[in-house]
């Protein structure tokens, strides 16, 4: 199967975080981790701070002093055992891309990355989060303070003076990315400037890329399926039917349903170029937007057909498809790894924008939503998702929030387990 893949050259790429601490910088690097692992390339995070709780699980202030040598000692300790984890991975595992998650703020640090990695031929990429906007990091202090294993069970006043502290004794030492020979990216107030600086492989330059797209304003996004379309009701794949009177009454109920939840803010609405999703947006009242890519997955040579009468005719394929349905191409038509792919520039629209809603179909909605939530590929194909259900994502600092809004309008079921045969008995 020609299972096309987003990373093309044989490069293994350190990203090293760089910021004084509640900079946004675990945000970025999960991020980062969520994008690249949806595109199939292998990502993982290695946070220094978790390898320094092994040691020194709750650290008040001074711990972080500079002259503090037992702190210094046990915090470098830390940063051996991660970067050993980190290359282990590299090497054992053939990871491809791997974020350094910690401060790194000091040049004589960064030295210290920089050579290990080219001591084992690891391209290092500095990703330096720089912030002065002091709402923005009160924000962080506050999510921080409220969601930092170093501070359980502590009283919230005193955890965010504390931190505050922490963040002086690393301001003593900070020094910003100026080194020119580096590759780095430095985001300055996440989302209003960005400096990059000798980006070199494809790959990097995707990262970046994606950096540069980022916002961290407050904002929402709403998937709907369309409508129960004709060919719902008729169990048949694919095609570019109209809406069944249930699926038209959805598309009356969707203005309203659509306000209760997202208010007087303002909204843009996407559809795909099908019918169906068409009819269905075409009471909301707010700007609409055609996109060929949010086109339900291409179904081939079984476009039309019910799942019942492909597995009579192409017992194999239904087989293939059961085994494993991420990867399966229907003959002359796609499979859900060629939909993320395609999906991918949707992806990076959707972080630039602000408050979006997107009506569209069942297999383009799953690829999203394991986006946002971080939904393994041997799952993503096989979540429900009901018809005439708004779904609201709520990105927030540390995961995704769901809800789910049901429109009290029957409608015929599409889903069919794994392993479930669709003959009649
Ligand atoms: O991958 P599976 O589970 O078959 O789901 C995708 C299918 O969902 C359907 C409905 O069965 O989507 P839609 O309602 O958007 O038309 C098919 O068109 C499409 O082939």
């Amino acid at each position: 199967m020609g299972a096309y893949s987003f990373h093309v050259e044989n490069v293994q790429i350190c990203v090293v975080m760089v910021g004084l601490p509640a900079r946004g910088k675990s945000l970025i690097a999960q991020k980062i981790v969520r994008y690249l692992t949806w595109l199939s390339v292998k990502a993982k995070c290695f946070n220094v701070g978790n390898y320094r709780r092994i040691e020194t699980a709750h650290p008040t202030a001074d711990f972080f002093d500079v002259n503090n040598s037992e702190g210094e000692r046990l915090r470098k300790m830390a940063a051996e055992a991660a970067t050993a984890d980190m290359f282990r991975w590299f090497d054992q595992e053939k990871g491809v891309v791997a974020i350094l998650d910690a401060t790194n703020t000091t040049k004589a640090r960064r030295d210290w990355v920089l050579n290990l990695c080219r001591k084992r031929n690891i391209e290092p990429l500095f990703v330096e989060s720089w912030c002065d906007d002091e709402d923005l990091i009160l924000q962080n202090i506050i999510d921080v303070k409220t969601t930092s294993p170093d501070y359980v069970g502590q009283d919230p006043e005193q955890a965010a003076l504390d931190f505050r502290n922490r963040i002086r004794n690393y301001e003593k030492v900070y020094e910003t990315i100026s080194e020119r020979e580096l590759t780095y990216v430095k985001l300055i107030n996440v989302g209003s400037q960005v400096i990059i600086n000798r980006i070199q492989s494809y790959l990097e330059s995707r990262i970046v890329y994606y950096l540069m797209n980022l916002h961290i304003k407050p904002r929402c996004i709403w998937l709907s399926r369309h409508g129960e379309s004709v060919f719902n009701v008729e169990g048949k794949i694919g095609g570019d039917s109209d809406l069944s009177p249930r699926g038209r009454e959805y598309a009356r109920q969707l203005p309203g349903l659509t306000k209760s939840s997202v208010g007087d803010q303002p909204l843009t609405v996407w559809t795909s170029t099908l019918k169906r999703t068409q009819q269905t947006a075409k009471y909301l009242p707010y700007r609409q937007l055609t996109w060929k890519a949010l086109d339900e997955l291409d179904g081939g040579q079984c476009d039309g057909l019910t799942y019942e009468e492909i597995e009579e005719r192409y017992p194999e394929d239904f087989a293939a498809r059961d085994a494993d349905k991420y990867e399966y191409r229907y003959p002359g038509g796609e499979s859900y790894r060629d939909v993320v792919i395609r999906l991918e520039p949707i992806i990076m629209e959707l972080e630039r924008q602000e408050n979006i809603m997107i009506v569209t179909h069942q297999a383009v909605l799953r690829c999203i939503y394991a986006y946002f939530m971080n939904v393994p590929q041997d799952q993503s194909p096989w979540m429900e998702v009901p018809l005439h259900t708004l779904i609201k994502l709520e990105p927030k600092a540390y995961g995704t929030e769901v809800t789910r809004i049901k429109a009290n309008i029957p409608a015929v079921s599409t889903y069919r387990e794994k392993g479930q045969s669709a003959l009649k008995k």
